[in-house]
């Protein structure tokens, strides 16, 4: 239903009409009613793009207030009980869940380009032996782009299809590698028999012939954590792969900035730190002061609060739920007392309570990979492999959006007013800094 709002700029006087549908005010509708050339328009000032819609979207939905999640229409809780992540990835690429000849074909081109060029692998020893993996997997996916230049024809779907296919395919053999350098062990190459989930754990683990044999509870746990980090909507950093990818740069590097964005303690770093701050606290009795000390502005509680949920993550539910199961086969993670008291004081405090702040996917996760046997370190590497289908729906997407363009947001400039050179000889002196 189209409305109309009447806004009136105190500077300058002026009266604009605008129309909203929706309860969408169009960016263009802001445009076209600039009226002279002295005249900058209207302009919204939304700093982290809070209230403003970047683009249109068919991939997932999130009702934060009620905390649902959604791809494609099909509930999270669903795709966890039923689905595997592969067919997860074909879904939010193709919109629709795969047919049984489909999902095999999926199967077998995504298994079939899991090699990587061996100068990759050399290029890994270029790292220092604590590099952090995920500084490794930011480096080798840009690195990746100079193995396929014809990534560049962005607009072609043909070449489009391949290139997600490869990317799919080689996250979890860059990302084992990493690990595989960090600890000092020969690299393991993909074994194309096994399953998305059983191969990666093949290249993590294995330490003799002939393979690495995950617990199947333990490789499906980690199949229901891919499926869950698959996508999260206009996420920092499917913003990243959309905004760099609307320069109509490669996929690789477009990934490459969305994996720099997801490194970051306040997006995917953060089951990384939860770990960190479980450590820390310690044991149960100490979390009363930890939570007076967050409260105290000591620093956040990792884990907790999100933009869009204001409600509990329902991605923490199913992982919560996951862990007991995982830890029936690995033994208790000692942290998780920690965790669970942590969450009891949080959600009855008025501070959590007040900013509706609850335990989000970063919470539990890593506890299971910790029980695993995956380093800390490891955690957003985790994070970053599943994510890439939903990175690459989200940039497929941008790019057969009509609409879409370079992505470049304005700004309000608070700056000098024009002024003239100043001459060194007439500078005011100051000490160097
Ligand atoms: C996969 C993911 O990316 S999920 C998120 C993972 N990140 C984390 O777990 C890190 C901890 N959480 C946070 O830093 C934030 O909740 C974010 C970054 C996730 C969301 O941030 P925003 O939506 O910008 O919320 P914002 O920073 O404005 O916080 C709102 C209020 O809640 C407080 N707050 C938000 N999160 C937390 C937290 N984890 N611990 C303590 N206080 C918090 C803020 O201090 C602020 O309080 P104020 O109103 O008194 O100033
Ligand atoms: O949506 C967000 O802002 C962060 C998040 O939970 C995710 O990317 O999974």
């Amino acid at each position: 239903m189209a409305d109309t709002l009447t806004i009136t700029d105190n500077r300058t006087g002026k009266t604009y009409e605008i129309d909203i549908k929706d309860g969408t005010i169009r960016a263009d509708a802001l445009r076209k009613i600039k009226t002279s050339d002295d005249d900058f328009g209207l302009m919204t000032y939304d700093p982290a793009f809070m209230n403003t819609a970047s683009c249109r979207s068919a991939i997932t939905l999130i009702d934060g207030d009620k905390g649902i999640l959604r791809y494609r229409g099909y509930a999270i809780e669903d795709l966890a009980e039923q689905s595997s992540y592969i067919e997860v990835a074909y879904l939010l690429l193709h919109g629709e869940l795969p047919n049984e000849a489909q999902l095999r074909k999926w199967s077998h081109e995504i298994t079939h380009h899991t090699f990587v060029h061996e100068f990759l692998r050399k290029s890994m020893e270029g790292f220092r032996f604590d590099a952090h993996p995920m500084g490794k997997l930011v480096s080798m996916l840009g690195a990746l782009s100079t193995f396929y230049p014809e990534a560049k024809k962005v607009r072609d779907d043909k070449t489009r299809r391949q290139e997600i296919v490869r990317i799919i395919a080689k996250m979890p053999t860059l990302s084992a590698w990493a690990y595989r350098h960090a600890v000092g062990r020969p690299y393991v190459y993909p074994d194309n028999e096994l399953s998305y989930c059983g191969n990666f754990l093949n290249m993590i683990f294995r330490m003799a012939e002939p393979r690495f044999e995950p617990h199947p509870v333990l490789e499906r746990a980690l199949d229901i954590l891919f499926i869950l980090h698959a996508d999260h909507e206009q996420n920092c950093s499917a913003n990243a792969a959309r905004a760099v990818g609307s320069a109509e740069t490669d996929p690789y590097c477009s990934l490459a900035a969305a994996s720099a964005a997801l490194y970051g303690p306040l997006h995917g770093g953060a089951n990384e730190a939860v770990l960190h701050m479980l450590k820390q606290i310690g044991s149960v009795g100490a979390v009363p002061e930890f939570i007076t000390g967050v409260k105290n502005g000591s620093g956040r509680l990792m884990g907790f609060g999100h933009r869009v949920y204001k409600n509990y993550d329902p991605r923490a539910k199913v992982i919560k739920k996951l862990a007991h199961e995982v830890f029936e086969v690995t033994g208790k993670n000692p942290l998780l007392e920690i965790a669970l008291e942590l969450e009891k004081i949080a959600l009855n405090d008025d501070y959590f309570v007040k900013r509706k702040l609850y335990p989000n996917v970063d919470f539990y996760s890593g506890m299971i990979y910790q029980a695993m046997g995956f380093p800390v370190d490891m955690f957003p590497v985790l994070f970053a492999i599943p994510r890439a289908s939903g990175w690459l729906a989200q940039w497929q997407e941008m790019l057969q959006d009509p609409e879409q363009k370079i992505a470049r947001p304005r700004q309000i400039y608070t700056g000098a007013d024009l002024r003239p050179y100043v001459p060194m000889s007439e500078r005011a002196t100051k000490p160097a800094t």
